[in-house]
């Protein structure tokens, strides 16, 4: 697949920009012991992170990723959830090898950038903010800035509306399925990070032709579309 030069650049943010699952594993387990539970492994919240907080939390109180219904004392254990994870947000997530520098490139050839997750404001004004994100940004749309998230489009098409750019004139970067999903039904192209959390091991199984990309290599191979 042949990459275009975008007008701007939207990224999602765990699995894509920063390796989030310690941390999130370490507040979904402290949740846990205090509800008598026994602990998770960190694969087991690699594989169960990517439809928001919620999700997460459900599916960790049911022991599995696939439920029907959420777990009744969802909601109890998602306040204890947020406790946890403010206390340990950045204890050791950090950003992933070479991004700080691909930001910069792509700011400099005047690309407009933005970020689209499912994790909560909550979280995601903090963590940005700690990893020194924010000047890069020019939007922010998180799992519970609209009534839904990925992988509806809504979040994209906001993101892409608040920037003034076509929604075909953006970018999107990923990690997950839910990622793909919401950028297909956008009409948004995506690229795919060879890392993070992709929901499943064959979730990109019947999309070969996906372009994956580290973020630094993206920031090179846009330079070479733009002095082309
Ligand atoms: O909060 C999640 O489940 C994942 O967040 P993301 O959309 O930034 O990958
Ligand atoms: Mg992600």
């Amino acid at each position: 697949m042949t990459l275009f030069m975008p007008d701007a650049v939207l990224f999602d943010l765990d699995g894509t920009l920063v390796d989030s699952a310690p941390d999130l594993t370490t507040a979904v387990n402290r949740m846990l012991t205090e509800l008598g539970r026994a602990a998770i492994t960190e694969s087991r919240v690699r594989e169960w992170i990517g439809h928001g907080a919620r999700r997460l939390v459900a599916r960790a109180l049911a022991g599995q990723r696939d439920i029907v219904t959420e777990p009744p004392e969802t909601e109890a254990a998602m306040a204890r959830f947020f406790v946890h994870y403010h206390a340990c947000l950045v204890d050791t997530t950090i950003l992933y090898p070479g991004v700080r520098e691909a930001l910069l490139e792509l700011q400099a050839m005047g690309l407009a950038m933005g970020l689209v997750t499912n994790k909560p404001e909550a979280f995601t004004t903090p963590l940005v903010s700690a990893l020194g994100l924010d000047p890069f940004l020019s939007v922010s749309v998180s799992g519970d800035t609209l009534a839904v998230k990925k992988p509806d489009p809504a979040p994209l098409q906001h993101a892409a509306q608040q920037m003034g750019v076509a929604v075909d004139q953006c970018l999107y970067v990923g990690d997950s399925r839910a990622d793909l999903d919401a950028a297909d039904a956008a009409g948004m192209m995506m690229v795919r990070v060879p890392h993070g959390y992709p929901g499943g091991a064959d979730a990109f199984a019947d999309r070969p032709q996906l372009l994956t990309l580290t973020v630094p290599e993206l920031a090179e191979r846009l330079g070479q579309v733009s002095a082309a």
